[in-house]
């Protein structure tokens, strides 16, 4: 049996209050589609979050977690204190993460472990610089981000595995769907080679996907959701994409 499909929503830095109807209006608009539906918003949020969509139908997740379970850390967030406030997700390892603070793939793996000894799944995110690819470094980035950032207790019941090369991310490109096809396809064959389920682990494909290209993206092979950032603020974007992979 394939994967579930899996439509993230990472809010990233954004929302108030006030964006609590988005969900709102998305738990409504996206009933009955046969996907798993995510929102990550800010840890301001979350608890609200999950409050509002205690029926089910769309989960709610942290953006990042520290690998510790509490201490003196200021302005961190334990999976644990995640979960607490009814998070099932963690987005761990972003690219924004990894530049804004210099997370490296062993620091993310830290986080991931944190996220399943909490008993959250994990969004791990890889992802090529612009300067990567021009320079045909592609598929070996991304088999060291996957050796190094996915730690050895993952499972496809755990883990989801996020690729968005940082040039997609927010800048309205996106790459053409044999480039998309060739990583998702290293990526699966990477995960059978180190995990007796690689074959089921869900593989997302994120960086300005839009209500306008997610069905052609969707159609890719091993491609089997997206995250979204900017088009998942509004239920009346992130609605339609949810509906092309639940077509898909
Ligand atoms: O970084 C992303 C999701 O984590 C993608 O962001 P955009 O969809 O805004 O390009």
């Amino acid at each position: 049996m394939p994967p579930r499909k899996l439509a993230a929503g990472n809010w990233k830095m954004n929302g108030t209050l006030a964006s609590l109807a988005e969900v709102e209006t998305l738990m409504h608009d996206c009933a009955g589609a046969g996907v798993d539906i995510l929102i990550c918003p800010p840890a301001t949020l979350l608890r609200l979050m999950a409050e509002r969509v205690s029926a089910g139908a769309v989960a709610v997740g942290g953006q990042d977690c520290h690998a510790k379970e509490s201490g003196a850390h200021t302005g961190d967030i334990s999976a644990e204190q995640l979960r607490d406030a009814g998070a099932s997700y963690v987005i761990v390892g972003h690219s924004e993460r990894r530049a804004d603070h210099g997370e490296t793939d062993a620091a993310v793996a830290a986080k991931a472990v944190a996220a399943h000894r909490a008993g959250i799944s994990s969004v791990i995110c890889v992802g090529e610089t612009e300067a990567q690819r021009d320079a045909n470094e592609t598929l070996d980035v991304i088999a060291r981000q996957l050796a190094g950032s996915v730690p050895d207790c993952a499972t496809a019941a755990n883990t989801v595995i996020a690729y968005e090369p940082v040039w997609a991310i927010g800048t309205g490109r996106t790459p053409t769907n044999d480039q998309i096809a060739e990583v998702h396809a290293a990526m699966r064959e990477a995960l059978v080679a180190r995990f007796a389920d690689g074959a089921k682990f869900r593989l997302l494909y994120g960086g300005s996907v839009k209500p306008a290209n997610a069905a052609e993206i969707f159609a890719i092979a091993h491609v089997d959701g997206a995250l979204v950032g900017g088009a998942s603020l509004k239920a009346a974007d992130f609605t339609p994409i949810v509906r092309a992979l639940d077509a898909a």
